[in-house]
């Protein structure tokens, strides 16, 4: 069975693909990117091509080198790199998969496919499963965000007995509101050592309150060391602090400033150069940053 040199655990930055404005990937800021995180965020593990890397709009071979370029720069730097590499061809994903393990990525996650979609369960484990066989040495995650996929499939409902059909699996990145939901993974599966990396950073709080363990999400990139003040306050119990803190990030200004501080490393997908225009509106708040 697959086992992680360490439980993943603690801030996991869903990184930005760096682009170029002619929409070439920007492979040369990779390196900053890394040094970036480890010194000025204190976040030391990733989460490559997901939702905020925007890895399934990009192509297959494009996806491999970002892989590459991550791990070959975070080698001796980064704890952790995760791949995501869910698809919706299964031969693709199986593919993203082994070119992970042969990099010598630290683990994959896949979403639930979400043109024609698992209608239930079991359907939706044997994609997983499949996926997950392609790459056997490597940690697997499930990646759940019912919002984006559409497949609403309860998390907890997919936990049960998951080791006994993927026996790779080590955790759930779970990018839902469904507190409930996610506390119940964490209940029905006191006995597994899984790791449950909650995925909406507004509410990672809650999340904590309910049993994560770590965090995976897009505000880490920037607000990383000011989150992992907020961890810290609430491993010695100090609720107050730790509740000023996420009610500060909670800010819609610092979720829009900080898709706009990507463009400074040179990170611009087109996504992001929309909402740079935005965020000159909230120029004023870049003393923010700094506090
Ligand atoms: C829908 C979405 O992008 N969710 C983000 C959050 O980190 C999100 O950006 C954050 O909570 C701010 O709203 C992550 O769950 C996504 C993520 O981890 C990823 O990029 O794969």
């Amino acid at each position: 069975m697959a086992s992680p040199k360490k439980k993943l655990q603690g801030l996991v930055a869903a990184t930005i693909t760096p682009m170029t404005e002619h929409g070439e990937i920007n492979f040369s800021v990779i390196g900053r990117y890394v040094d970036y995180l480890v010194e000025e965020q204190g976040v030391k593990n990733i989460f490559v091509n997901g939702t905020t890397g925007e890895g399934l709009s990009l192509s297959i071979s494009e996806r491999c080198r970002v892989a590459e370029e991550w791990v070959t720069e975070g080698r001796n730097k980064l704890d952790q790199i995760v791949i995501h590499v869910g698809a919706l061809s299964l031969k693709e994903s199986q593919e993203l998969a082994q070119h992970a393990a042969k990099i010598g990525a630290d683990g994959i996650a896949v979403i639930a496919p979400f043109f024609l979609k698992p209608w239930n369960k079991d359907v939706l484990i044997n994609f997983l499963k499949e996926v997950a066989a392609a790459a056997p040495a490597l940690p697997f995650y499930y990646y759940h965000i019912p919002a984006l996929t559409g497949v609403k499939i309860r998390a907890e409902e997919l936990l049960d007995g998951i080791q006994d059909k993927i026996p790779t699996f080590q955790g759930l990145k779970f990018s839902d509101t469904d507190l409930l939901d996610f506390g119940q993974c964490v209940d029905q599966n006191r006995q597994q050592q899984f790791a449950f990396l909650f995925g909406v950073d507004e509410q990672l709080l809650s999340a904590l309150v309910m049993g994560a363990t770590g965090a995976v999400g897009s505000t880490y990139n920037y607000l990383g060391k000011k989150t992992n003040q907020m961890l810290e306050a609430f491993e010695r119990k100090d609720f107050s602090s730790a509740l000023n803190h996420q009610l500060i990030y909670m800010k819609r200004s610092y979720l829009i400033l900080g898709r706009s501080q990507s463009s400074s490393l040179g990170c611009s997908s087109p996504l992001q150069q929309t909402l740079r225009k935005l965020s000159f509106a909230f120029r004023d708040l870049s003393t923010l940053w700094s506090n």
